[in-house]
């Protein structure tokens, strides 16, 4: 789902405060989380709400992301997962809960963690009236780096995303898949450690999906993180070798693609944990004659 971000101050504390009222399924956010944050991890999140009005989208999370693992994020539509990425990168703050990037409290010290992050949000607008080499380019800049190692690195990644030819084209006439590669691409410039991607292969076409695949999976193997969230089961059990699936804004299951698949298939599996497989009913009047 696309996300409207909010930019409340970023106070240190636990992103607390009670919101106001209770939803309409009774639950009312409160810190509940007793497990510390593991401060050896890419990633520590523990006890994170976030409620949209009456509606509870993510819900007394916990998650814990190992260095060096490419961690698979998979649920169902309005599962929660755009919600705990955003809260988890800095872009949506928790209404509880904290967000440990290895062991820096992201909302008490965003800048310091944030510099350790790329992220690829879903949905979120782009400076689109810049060509694409120009938004590569800027996104280093706003990094801190200096322009010989942007240009560098930026000419690089437009030809690992296929995107040469366009590198002087507006990102407003990019397609869909073009904007997602582009968008990768900025957040890849400054070498960050850890890799938060939101839906990363959405509209992209095979071939290139296959180069980013290779691209994340040097990247993990040279000691980077990557946590992507997909729809595409069969995709995370290929290419993942962590994963948490999340229903009703929790996490069901969280481990090593294996401990959580066990005997079956990844998709088997969530579909058990996640139900919601209906047989279509009242639509006969679809059927050809
Ligand atoms: N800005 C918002 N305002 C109101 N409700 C929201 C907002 N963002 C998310 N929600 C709601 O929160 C719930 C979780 O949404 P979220 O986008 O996190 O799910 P998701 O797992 O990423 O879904 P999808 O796989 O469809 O992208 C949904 O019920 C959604 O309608």
């Amino acid at each position: 789902m696309r996300m409207t971000f909010e930019t409340g101050p970023q106070t240190g504390e636990p992103a607390g405060g009670r919101a106001p009222g209770t939803p309409s399924d009774g639950v009312t956010p409160e810190p509940t989380t007793t497990r510390p944050p593991d401060p050896g991890a890419a990633l520590s999140l523990r006890g994170l709400w976030k409620r949209f009005g009456q509606k509870v989208a993510v819900r007394d999370l916990d998650l814990d992301v190992p260095v060096g693992s490419f961690y698979g994020l998979v649920g169902p539509n309005g599962a929660g997962k755009t919600t705990t990425l955003s809260m988890a990168t800095g872009l949506l703050r928790p209404d509880f809960g904290t967000v440990q990037v290895r062991g820096t409290d992201l909302w008490a010290h965003p800048e310091q963690a944030k510099a350790t992050l790329g992220i690829l949000p879903d949905g979120v607008r782009l400076f689109d009236r810049l060509t694409g080499l120009q938004l590569v380019t800027y996104a280093g800049l706003l990094r801190g780096m200096d322009r010989d190692t942007v240009a560098e690195r930026a000419k690089s990644l437009l030809a690992a995303m296929d995107l040469t030819a366009d590198a002087n084209t507006y990102v407003v006439d990019y397609s869909a898949g073009m904007t997602k590669k582009i968008a990768l691409a900025s957040a890849m410039i400054h070498a960050p450690r850890t890799l938060v991607l939101d839906e990363p292969f959405e509209a992209v076409d095979p071939v290139s999906a296959a180069n980013i695949r290779d691209i994340l999976a040097d990247y993990v193997t040279s000691g980077g993180t990557v946590i992507v969230s997909s729809h595409v089961m069969d995709l995370v059990q290929r290419m993942c070798d962590h994963v948490a699936i999340v229903g009703a804004g929790q996490v069901l299951a969280a481990g090593t693609v294996d401990e959580v698949r066990g005997d079956q298939t990844l998709e088997d599996r969530f579909v058990d944990l996640v139900g919601g497989r209906t047989r279509a009913e009242g639509l006969e009047w679809l059927h050809s004659s």
